[in-house]
């Protein structure tokens, strides 16, 4: 029997040579999820203005406990006049402090009397002030490169007025399900016949992970027609996934139609589920070529090596870092287990309770369960030949963006 490879070797040689797709021009407006093909330097400070924290009183701190008359009242988006000496200013939150001013006293500290705003006597300088440029400096980078644009990364570009950035092409992906047996739902099933689960479930995780999907298709047991399909979706996709026929049996045709079209490199893992994996290059008629990838057809098979193997290729393809590893949390087993030639990825609900987090294991982890991933969160990886009993520390790796 051959040896068993580990996935890092299969990881290495899926990632070499892949080097991140072009940048293309985009607004802002539909930019979330996408990735950064450059930083962004910032166009201003933010905030513009040294600003009220608080609805207070904008004063001198040398007035501190006096009794002052107010000279003005300045509302947010509202220019604010030089403090007169002797006095202070009404002001709201966010509202410009007034040339001279160096503290805002919120309006719970004070005394409103019939002679003026009584102070405490105890101020501190910069109180309740928020500085220009002190979220961010005009010419500092804001933003890096490889940066998937998320909430916080969208706030921080409409602060700044930018409308357009330069983001990565998304990855095009064609998705490929192999197997006379697995038909779509909305057909009734035949004897023998499943639903192809592995098509919405890739689907998903696909777009999830940066790519853009330009093919779904099913291809036939016949070896001209999945030479054709393969063909095209080379022509259209950077990456080309199917599922299904990676192992030794014989009614498959992806193996010698990929082999035909370009190169295939068959794997088998020491990695449970996952054990049989494909990976090749399908060149193109000009010149480039697509990645081929070709997942087991089991779907929890499909659904562990598309965390472990498409997301961190998808993140080569767009340059982001955040993409290409998981997530470890060290977490106790509450389950018992051995492994033997192949390290095993177990299908895990994290809990975080206060003594620290604890794995859970669905209780069948088999690769034909797919209910073991319904409720996962986590990977827990149980390295080759070792016992796991409950309370051992395990690395689990998170499932998430
Ligand atoms: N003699 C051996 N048999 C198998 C080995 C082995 O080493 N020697 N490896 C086993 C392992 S491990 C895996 S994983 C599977 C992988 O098989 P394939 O990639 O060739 O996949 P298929 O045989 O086409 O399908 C496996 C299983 O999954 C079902 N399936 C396929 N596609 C879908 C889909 N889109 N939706 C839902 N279910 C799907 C299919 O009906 C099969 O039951 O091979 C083992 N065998
Ligand atoms: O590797 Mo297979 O996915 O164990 O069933």
């Amino acid at each position: 029997m051959t040896e068993l490879a580990p996935i890092e070797a299969a990881l290495a040689a899926l990632l070499e040579g892949v080097a991140p797709l072009d940048g293309e021009p985009l607004a802002t407006t539909h930019a979330a999820g996408r990735v950064l093909a450059e930083p962004v330097m910032a166009r201003q400070d933010v905030p513009g203005f040294d600003n009220s924290a608080m609805d207070g009183y904008a004063l001198r701190i040398a007035d501190a406990g006096a009794c002052l008359p107010v000279s003005q009242r300045i509302a947010a988006g509202q220019p604010a006049e030089p403090l007169a000496p002797g006095s202070c200013a009404r002001i709201f939150t966010g509202g410009e402090l007034p040339e001279g001013a160096d503290c805002v006293v919120m309006q719970e500290r004070v005394e409103v009397t019939e002679a003026g705003i009584r102070l405490p006597a105890e101020l501190t300088p910069g109180d309740n002030i928020r500085r220009r440029g002190r979220d961010v400096a005009a010419g500092s980078e804001l933003l890096p490169a490889g940066l998937r644009l998320e909430a916080a990364a969208l706030g921080h570009l409409a602060g700044q007025g930018i409308t357009e950035v330069r983001v990565r092409r998304r990855p095009r992906v064609a998705l490929i399900n192999t197997g006379d047996e697995v038909i779509e739902p909305g057909t009734p099933l035949a004897p023998g016949q499943l639903y192809n689960s592995n098509r919405p479930m890739l689907a998903r995780l696909i777009e999830d992970f940066g790519g853009e999907l330009v093919c779904l298709t099913r291809a036939p047991d016949d070896l001209v027609a999945t030479r054709r399909l393969l063909q095209e979706a080379a022509e259209q996709a950077d990456l080309v996934i199917t599922t299904g026929g990676v192992s030794v049996g014989e009614e498959d045709h992806v193996k010698p139609a990929v082999e035909a079209l370009g190169r295939l490199d068959l794997w088998r893992l020491a990695l449970r589920p996952g054990k049989p994996l494909a990976l090749g290059r399908l060149p193109r008629p000009d010149g480039g070529e697509a990645r081929f990838v070709g997942l087991p057809g089991n779907p929890v098979s499909g659904y562990v090596g598309a965390w472990l193997f498409l997301r961190p290729l998808l993140g080569a393809l767009l340059g982001c870092p955040a993409l290409e590893h998981l997530t470890s949390v060290w977490a106790r087993a509450d389950f018992a287990t051995r492994t033997q030639a192949r390290r095993h990825y177990l299908r895990v609900m994290l809990r975080f309770t206060p003594e620290g987090p604890v794995a859970e294991a669905f209780a069948d982890q088999n690769s034909g369960v797919l209910s073991s991933c319904v409720m996962a969160n986590a990977l827990a990886v149980v390295p080759a030949h070792s016992e796991v009993t409950p309370g051992d520390r395990l690395e689990c790796l998170w499932l998430s963006d």
